[in-house]
C-alpha cells in the first residue's frame, strides 16, 4: 500500500507554506479519485499518516491540461505582475517627440558608446518576444514581416530570425534594400535559414489567407510626409486588412515603433491609415503612441541608461524578470471561453511507466527539477470538512519516500481543521512546460503516527 503523510506542526514550529489561489475543482482529478473514505478520526494528533489509496489509485496523467491558467508558468506570473505594475503606471508613462527621440539615438550611438547593430538586436528581440507573448505559435505561426529602408526595418529583420528561432514560419518582404553591410549582413542570416524572401508584386491583395500574423516594420520615427511607392501600397494594403474588424477572422498587424505612415507625433491624421491590432515602442513611446486604441501596446529596448533617463525625464514601466519587453496601457478583456492550448504529448502506457509508482514520481519529479521549472514541488491539496464541502490550495512537497507525501503546516489553518475532521486528501503536481500533472486523487487516514 502506498501512503501519504501530513505532519502537522504548531504554530511555533514551520510556518504554513499555503498561497492563495482561485479554487476550481479539476475534472480530470475527480474522474480519477477513489470514493472517498468514510468520515473518519476524532481529533488531530501532531502527525498523521494518511494511507495511500490501491495503487492503482495514483492516477499519472501526462495529457491535457484542462486548468492552464488556474496555475501560471513563471514567466506568465511575472508577466502579469508586471502588467499590473504597468497598466497602473500607464498614464505616467513619457512619449517622445519626434526630435527627442532622433536625440536620445545620436547619444546612445555616440558618447554612450552602443552601436546601431546592438541596438537594433535588442530593439528586434524585444519585438519578437512581444508577438510571441500575445500570438501563440499553435495558432500563428506563419508572419510576414513587411521592413523598410531604414533602421525600423533592420528591426523587423531581427525580429524575423529570432521568430525563426522561436518556432515561427517568417516571409519577409523587403522591396528597397540598405546597401550598408548590417543589413547585407541581416539579409545573409535570414537567407541561411532559408527564410523566403517575398517581393511586393507576389503578395496577394488579401493577406488573410496566407499569413497569420503581419509586422509592419516600414517606418518608425524618421518618418516625414507622405508614404512614397512601394510603401504607400503596402500600406494600403494593411488599412484594408484593419478594415476588418474583428482581428479573429484576418491576421494581427503589429507595427514596430510606430504604426507606418501615421504622423510621428500626431498619429492618423486623416483617420484613413493603418489601425494596428498591437504596437510595440521602443525605448519610450512617441508622442503618436497617445492615439494607439488596439489592445496590445507593448515597450521594447531594454537598454536605456540612467543619463538618458535623467536627461529626458523618461517615466518608463519596470520590465519584469528577464524580459525583453513589457505591456503598457490598459490590459484587454479576454474572452474565457476563446483560451485554448493544443497539447501534443506522446502517448504515455500502463507498461511504460515503472512498477512502482513512487518511482515513477520521483523520476518524474527530477525531469521537473531539471528542466528548470519554477517550484517543481508547488502542489495543489484539496482537503474536505466534515460537512463534506472541500477546499484546496497551493502547498509545498517537502518530502517523498515510500512512507507518503510530506507537507507541513500547522494546527491553526483550514487544512489542519479540515483533516482534524475528514481525513480524506487529494494531491495534484501540475507541471505546465512538461504538459504533465500528477494526481493522487484520494487517501484515507487509518493510523496517527505522532
Ligand atoms: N534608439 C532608438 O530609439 C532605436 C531605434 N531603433 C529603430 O530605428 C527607427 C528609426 O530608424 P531611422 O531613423 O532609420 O528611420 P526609419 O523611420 O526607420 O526610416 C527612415 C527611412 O525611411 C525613409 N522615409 C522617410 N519618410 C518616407 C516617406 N514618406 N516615404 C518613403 N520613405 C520614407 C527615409 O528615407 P529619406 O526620406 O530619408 O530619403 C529613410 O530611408 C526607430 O523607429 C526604431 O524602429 C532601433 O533599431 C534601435 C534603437
Ligand atoms: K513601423
Amino acid at each position: 500500500m502506498l501512503t501519504a503523510v501530513s505532519k502537522f506542526r504548531n504554530k511555533s514550529g514551520l510556518a504554513s507554506t499555503t498561497r492563495v489561489m482561485p479554487f476550481f475543482l479539476s475534472t480530470s482529478a475527480t474522474a480519477t479519485a477513489t470514493p472517498l473514505c468514510p468520515p473518519p478520526s476524532p481529533y488531530p494528533s501532531p502527525h498523521f499518516r494518511l494511507p495511500s489509496p490501491p495503487r492503482r489509485g495514483l492516477a499519472f496523467l501526462a495529457a491535457s491540461a484542462p486548468q492552464r491558467d488556474l496555475f501560471p508558468t513563471p514567466r506568465q506570473a511575472m508577466a502579469s505582475l508586471a502588467t499590473s505594475t504597468a497598466a497602473a503606471a500607464a498614464a505616467e508613462v513619457t512619449h517622445l517627440s519626434q526630435r527627442d527621440a532622433a536625440d536620445i539615438d545620436e547619444q546612445l550611438m555616440g558618447p554612450l558608446g552602443f552601436s546601431v547593430d546592438q541596438l537594433m538586436e535588442l530593439a528586434g528581440l524585444s519585438v519578437a518576444t512581444a508577438v510571441a507573448e500575445v500570438y501563440k505559435l499553435s495558432e500563428h505561426t506563419r508572419v510576414l514581416i513587411i521592413c523598410g529602408p531604414g533602421n525600423n526595418g533592420g528591426d523587423g529583420l531581427v525580429a524575423a530570425r529570432h521568430l525563426y528561432h522561436f518556432g515561427y514560419k517568417p516571409f519577409v518582404c523587403y522591396p528597397k534594400r540598405t546597401a550598408k553591410p548590417l543589413y547585407s549582413g541581416l539579409v545573409t542570416q535570414l537567407e541561411s535559414l532559408a527564410i523566403p524572401f517575398v517581393p511586393v508584386e507576389d503578395l496577394p491583395q488579401d493577406l488573410s489567407g496566407q499569413y497569420d500574423i503581419v509586422i509592419d516594420a516600414m517606418f518608425g520615427f524618421s518618418f516625414h510626409g507622405t508614404p512614397r511607392p512601394p510603401f504607400d501600397d503596402l500600406i494600403q494594403m494593411l488599412v484594408s486588412l484593419s478594415v476588418v474588424g474583428d482581428s479573429a477572422k484576418r491576421p494581427p498587424i503589429v507595427s514596430v515603433d510606430i504604426p507606418s505612415g501615421w504622423h510621428v507625433e500626431e498619429g492618423d491624421v486623416s483617420g484613413g491609415g493603418i489601425k494596428p491590432d498591437m504596437l510595440v515602442s521602443l525605448t519610450a513611446p512617441k508622442l503618436c503612441a497617445k492615439k494607439f486604441t488596439g489592445p496590445h501596446h507593448f515597450l521594447g529596448g531594454r537598454f536605456v541608461p540612467p543619463p538618458i533617463s535623467s536627461k529626458y525625464g523618461l517615466e518608463l514601466p519596470p520590465y519584469p524578470g528577464t524580459s525583453m519587453c513589457v505591456r503598457i496601457g490598459k490590459v484587454p478583456s479576454v474572452d474565457i471561453s476563446s483560451l485554448r492550448e493544443n497539447y501534443i504529448s506522446p502517448e504515455l502506457l500502463e507498461n511504460q511507466v515503472m512498477p512502482n509508482p513512487f518511482d515513477q514520481f520521483r523520476t518524474w519529479f527530477d525531469e521537473a527539477v531539471t528542466a528548470g521549472l519554477r517550484e517543481p514541488n508547488a502542489m495543489a491539496l484539496t482537503t474536505v470538512n466534515k460537512a463534506g464541502k472541500p477546499s484546496s490550495r497551493m502547498v509545498l512537497l517537502k518530502g517523498v519516500d515510500k512512507q507518503g507525501f510530506v507537507w507541513y503546516t500547522n494546527y491553526g489553518s483550514q487544512k489542519a481543521h479540515d483533516l482534524s475532521e475528514n481525513s480524506n486528501a487529494a494531491l495534484l503536481f501540475y507541471w505546465n512546460e512538461m504538459n504533465r500533472q500528477v494526481i493522487l486523487p484520494t487517501a484515507c487516514a487509518t493510523s496517527i503516527i505522532g
